[in-house]
């Protein structure tokens, strides 16, 4: 093993190398060729022993965080072979892992001119199926908090059926934490460190990009599901995440790949017959549209005007962070506004926000965007171009909206090109058919109808 790191682009295969776990921390190491390990550590708190009787499921869960936490650094490479060391895959932990390195590195291939297709692909020794055993995991959920609307819609329809929960968060975001904080749930916050050695490959070059960090979230929190006793991940997806940003030479490209229901099946099941029987994985919104989301965060979210924040700028691992929870810059900020201005009195929309997005001319070609006008959706955690158009027509028609820059543009340049029939608000609000949510929780679902 060399002890220097070199640009990982020339090297030739990207190797699993060890995990372990020791006094409450995930070590997970990876290596290029000979190259030096990169060691990524997860810590949880209270560095809880693993429970007996589920020494097998935690086993499993290590190994699955190990092949999915992995997609953060094969992407500096992206070498033609992948390396399993220790106990070989089976077909079915090889197939989720080509399907999550392929699919959720598919925006990352895509701008960097690069095609996956035919180079990823997980060996495997033995056939898949089978069925994990029930390791007894009590009745109450982990539900992931990310600092923005979605994750506070879930929490109230839970907290709504008197369900026992922990709003739980990866990193180290005071911005998660004080949310968390204010769902007044019990909550539980996990550490996350990157390998240092993936900065000092970034720096010689090496490839980089988008990476699906839901997956990895995932992953974490059934690790932490079997060692603090939780029979249900219960995140807070939206069925209009399953829509990909672009289709690019046949493959669809979706920057929230992982954050979709074909993702969330392919885990939901995988941890069914892999780890536990007993440890359900859903997204409680995933029947629901951003519209229907931002509609409910309107009506059940009051308590959390002060503190949350959708700008993902927030939370960089690195480098500045806006100013402001709100940049009022990116992509996820404007079509949040658009998406909760429907449904929200203008005046407190604004004081959230700081100032109107949509009266601002400058705005105009990051608005279509989002419209899918002359453009594609951004690559970013935003709704269908449908739903914003409906959004966009809503307000049109109110007389506190109508005469804003960006507004009447909509009404004088786009509206007279769209057939008005596409652009009712209601359909938008109605759930559709697809989810996994365990029947524990089915009155959850409808607290949000
Ligand atoms: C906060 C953010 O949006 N970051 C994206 C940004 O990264 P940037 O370089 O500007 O800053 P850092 O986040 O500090 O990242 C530093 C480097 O580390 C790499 N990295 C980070 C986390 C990780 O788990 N693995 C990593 O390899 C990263 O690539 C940087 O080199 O731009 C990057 C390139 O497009 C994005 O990959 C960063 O996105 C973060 C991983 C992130 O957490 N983003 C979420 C806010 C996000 O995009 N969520 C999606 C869900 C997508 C999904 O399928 O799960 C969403 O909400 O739609
Ligand atoms: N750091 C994190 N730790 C654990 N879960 C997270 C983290 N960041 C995001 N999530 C979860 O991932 C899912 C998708 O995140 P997303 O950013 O869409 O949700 P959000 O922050 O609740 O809402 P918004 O769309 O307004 O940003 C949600 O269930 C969210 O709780």
């Amino acid at each position: 093993m060399t002890s220097v790191y070199t640009d990982p682009r020339a090297s030739q295969r990207f190797r699993f190398v060890r995990h372990a776990y020791v006094d409450g921390v995930a070590e997970l190491a990876y290596a290029f060729d000979d190259g030096p390990e990169l060691v990524e550590r997860v810590s949880f708190p209270g560095a809880p022993a693993v429970p007996a009787g589920r020494e097998m499921a935690f086993a499993a869960a290590l190994r699955l965080l190990h092949l999915v936490a992995g997609v953060s650094y094969y992407k500096a490479g992206i070498p033609g072979t992948l390396v399993v060391e220790g106990e070989p895959l089976d077909e079915d932990s090889a197939s989720l892992a080509d399907a999550l390195y392929l699919h959720g590195l598919a925006e990352f291939a895509y701008r960097n001119r690069l095609d996956l297709r035919g180079r990823v692909r997980f060996p495997f020794a033995a056939k898949g199926g089978g069925k994990a055993p029930a390791v007894g995991l009590p009745k109450r959920s982990l539900l992931p908090i990310g600092g923005g609307k979605d994750s506070v819609v879930a929490v109230e329809a839970v907290k709504s059926i008197g369900a026992d929960a922990t709003a739980v968060w990866v990193g180290n975001s005071p911005l998660i934490a004080a949310c968390a904080a204010r769902t007044g749930l019990p909550t539980l916050n996990i550490g996350r460190e990157l390998a240092p050695g993936l900065f000092e490959l970034n720096r010689l070059g090496a490839w980089n990009g988008h990476i699906p960090v839901t997956a990895i979230n995932s992953a974490i929190l059934t690790l932490a599901a079997i060692l603090y006793g939780y029979d249900s991940i219960v995140f807070a997806n939206e069925r209009s995440a399953s829509v990909a940003t672009l289709e690019y030479d046949g493959q669809e490209v979706n920057h929230q790949w992982s954050k979709g229901f074909g993702f969330e099946k392919t885990f939901h099941d995988y941890l069914h017959s892999h780890v536990a029987a007993d440890l359900d994985y859903c997204s409680l919104l995933r029947p629901w549209s951003e519209l229907a989301v931002t509609s409910a965060f309107a009506r059940l979210g009051g308590h959390y005007f002060d503190v949350f924040s959708s700008c993902n700028r927030n939370f960089k691992i690195l480098g500045p962070k806006p100013a402001d929870r709100w940049c009022g810059q990116c992509p996820k900020c404007h079509f949040v506004f658009l998406a909760l201005a429907p449904f929200m009195a203008k005046p407190r929309l604004l004081s959230i926000f700081g100032r109107n997005l949509l009266d601002d001319d400058a705005l105009a070609g990051a608005f279509d965007a989002l419209l899918e006008y002359k453009d594609h959706k951004p690559f970013e955690c935003v709704g269908e171009g449908d739903e914003a158009r409906a959004a966009l027509a809503a307000l049109a028609e109110r007389p506190e909206w109508r005469e804003d820059a960006l507004v009447a543009r909509f009404r004088t340049e786009i509206l007279p090109q769209l057939d008005r029939a596409d652009l009712a608000l209601a359909p938008w609000l109605m759930p559709g058919a697809s989810h996994l949510v365990p029947e524990r929780l089915r009155g959850a679902l409808d607290a949000l109808g």
